[in-house]
């Protein structure tokens, strides 16, 4: 077994859909001494965006394939590391000093902590250095409330990072404050927009200590470790007594549903190729968010729009708060200018929203002539002319 000193360290980078993953990871890869980094993100939906938004020159970036690192995509995170290792070891990518794993939003930590910590071949090589979760001082204590995963994603973290302060109250933050030291008091808390939070030193918490958790941690862990076990035990029979601890998600399903978190969280995309009237985006983005906002768990789209079309707009949302919208000064990659929008809905249909996008677009449907159907439509805003 190498020397601690031998092993590359791996850092996770987790926090719930919308956090501010990116958004930290972004201001972290301009340290040089992120040079000799290799980023793996994983993507939950099924348009890749996320590659598209992190700015890095090099090609140290590895995305993982559509799926979420904590179900269907952990064997792939093994082998992704695996093959890291012989690339670095027989020469054919420069050395690696350090590792940054980018989870999904809906990512249970456990098993990707498991991934690492529990592969004979891959603790000989990699130590997991610890987890940052970013926080959204806006919507975190909702999102505790409702998600499970955000839960344990704060209460295995060695540095909980604070984004977006400036846009939540007082009162809000310090509720915040105080749920997040009660269920991780060890973990060091810091502002997103500290000058601290944008450097590789974030990154370094020095090697993971599952003890020095609260005891909820060490009991998840240990849950992954049975399912693990079961897993290995009983690979092939997965009937109807079959039960094992895997916390979320309908355990018979296909491996390769991205869509296995819970019943009613969807995830999906919208791609559109001709480039969008602004009236129409502002006027279906609106409506999206005044009325089901509280169902939009996340949306991230790359925008061809009219008015300029060689100039992406790039729009965030994380429930009902859409960031200020930014346009990127290219396309990524001009070969490939189509409207891609990825949505993470809770109890909101796909059929749904694509049926309003296309009615916003005045595209025609089949079920209904034109776009003035939509008066008919009882979640149409009143007021609203189109
Ligand atoms: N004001 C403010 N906005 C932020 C901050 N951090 C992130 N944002 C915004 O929040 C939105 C989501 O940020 P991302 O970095 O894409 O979040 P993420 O956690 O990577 O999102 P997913 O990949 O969907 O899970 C973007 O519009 C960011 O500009 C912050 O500290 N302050």
């Amino acid at each position: 077994m190498s020397a601690a000193s031998d092993r590359i360290p791996v850092t996770i980078l987790t926090g719930f859909l919308g956090a501010g993953k990116s958004t930290l990871l972004n201001r972290i890869l301009k340290d040089p001494a992120m040079k000799d980094a290799a980023v793996i993100i994983n993507e939950f939906g099924d348009v890749g965006i996320d590659h598209l938004l992190v700015e890095s020159s090099g090609d140290a970036i590895i995305e993982l394939s559509d799926g979420c690192l904590c179900c269907t995509v952990r064997g792939e995170l093994v082998d992704t590391l695996a093959n890291l290792m012989d690339a670095v070891q027989t020469g054919r990518v420069k050395p690696v000093r350090r590792v940054v794993i980018e989870t999904t939003g809906l990512a249970d930590p456990a098993p990707v902590m498991q991934a690492i910590m529990g592969n004979p071949i891959i603790a000989t090589n990699f130590d997991l250095d610890g987890i940052v979760t970013v926080v959204d001082a806006v919507n975190g204590s909702q999102t505790l409330d409702n998600h499970e995963e955000a839960v344990k994603q704060a209460a295995v973290a060695d540095r909980l990072i604070l984004s977006k302060r400036t846009m939540a109250s007082p009162e809000v933050l310090e509720a915040l404050e105080a749920r997040l030291d009660a269920l991780n008091p060890r973990a060091a808390l810091m502002d997103a927009d500290s000058a601290e939070a944008g450097q590789v030193s974030v990154l370094v918490n020095g090697l993971y200590d599952p003890t020095n958790k609260i005891a909820d941690v060490g009991r998840w862990l240990r849950d992954e470790d049975a399912h693990e076990a079961h897993h290995q035990h009983d690979h092939h029979h997965h009937g109807a007594d079959d039960h094992h601890h895997h916390h979320h998600g309908n355990d018979h399903q296909d491996p390769h549903d991205v869509n296995r978190h819970d019943a009613s969280i969807r995830s999906f995309s919208i791609v559109e190729d001709k480039p969008i009237d602004p009236m129409a985006l502002d006027m279906f983005i609106d409506l999206l968010r005044s009325a089901h906002g509280d169902k939009l768990l996340r949306m991230k789209a790359i925008v061809a729009v009219s008015d300029r079309p060689d100039r992406p707009l790039v729009l965030h949302g994380v429930q009902s708060i859409f960031h200020q919208p930014s346009r990127l000064p290219a396309w990524p990659d001009p070969q490939d200018r189509r409207t891609r929008m990825v949505l993470i809905t809770k109890n909101l249909p796909e059929a749904f929203v694509k049926d309003l996008f296309d009615a916003f677009l005045g595209k025609p449907r089949i079920d209904t002539p034109d776009r003035t159907a939509l008066h008919d439509n009882p979640l149409a805003v009143p007021g609203m002319r189109f």
